[in-house]
């Protein structure tokens, strides 16, 4: 078995006559941020979508730890799922409106039966001050109460619910004030530092990603064109 958390061979995806992903390949290790970059339109969330599975690609290979994924049914994919998380563009879109921040973190510890009522509570407030919000300030309010920044963090707080080991990050301070970027960014680089997290950033603005990735893949029309530090 291979060293690495994610390995994509050759994956392809089609939209009818469409070939949005066209024979893409590349390696993720565990603790290391890829980036993906390229214009609008070049298959960046198309890739992103079939690593994850929330599309089945139409041909090539996702293997995540070893494990190849594209032929798993949705049964089989499910206990595999937690590991894998996505975090969007759209903060206030990813999350429920009418949930606070502390059930919308809970969620995911109920639903993989790792929810116990002596201690889910402090889990929850842990995971909060993780992502640098505070349970009693933060923990009741709905996402609309909160900033862009405070919910990009509320976002990645649920998905640290999971216990991931690989985080989709699909354009995750493009919505953001550009002085609140840094904050989210930084917060991603403790966080993988800490938990050895392995990140796929996608990103349409190169220099953005100049200083976080330790290496970028150029994408244009389908393809990756260049992959390096
Ligand atoms: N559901 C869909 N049906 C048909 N075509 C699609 C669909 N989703 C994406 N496409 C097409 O596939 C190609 C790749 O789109 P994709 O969204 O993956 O690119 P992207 O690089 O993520 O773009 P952006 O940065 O604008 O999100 C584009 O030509 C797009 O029009």
């Amino acid at each position: 078995m291979s060293g690495s958390l994610l390995e994509v061979r050759d994956l392809v995806v089609r939209y009818g006559p469409v070939v949005a992903v066209d024979h893409v390949s590349f390696d993720l290790s565990a603790g290391e941020t890829l980036a993906l970059v390229g214009p609008s339109g070049c298959g960046k969330s198309s890739t992103a979508a079939a690593v994850l599975r929330l599309r089945r690609p139409d041909a090539g290979e996702v293997r995540f730890e070893g494990r190849e994924l594209t032929g798993l049914d949705e049964r089989a994919l499910r206990p595999l799922r937690p590991a894998m998380q996505p975090v969007f563009q759209d903060p206030y879109g990813s999350l429920s409106p009418r949930r606070t921040i502390r059930d919308a973190v809970a969620e995911p510890l109920r639903v993989q039966g790792r929810w116990d009522a002596a201690t889910g509570p402090a889990r929850v407030a842990e995971l909060l001050a993780l992502v640098g919000l505070d349970e009693a300030a933060h923990g009741g309010r709905r996402p609309h109460e909160l900033s862009g920044g405070q919910c990009q963090r509320a976002g990645i707080a649920r998905a640290l619910a999971c216990e991931p080991r690989l985080l989709v990050l699909d354009e995750p301070v493009s919505a953001l004030d550009p002085s609140v970027r840094a904050g989210i960014l930084n917060l991603l680089s403790d966080l993988q530092e800490r938990f050895a997290l392995g990140y796929l950033f996608i990103c349409h603005e190169p220099a953005l990603v100049r200083h976080f990735a330790d290496r970028t893949a150029e994408m244009r029309a389908g393809r990756i064109e260049r992959i390096g530090p």
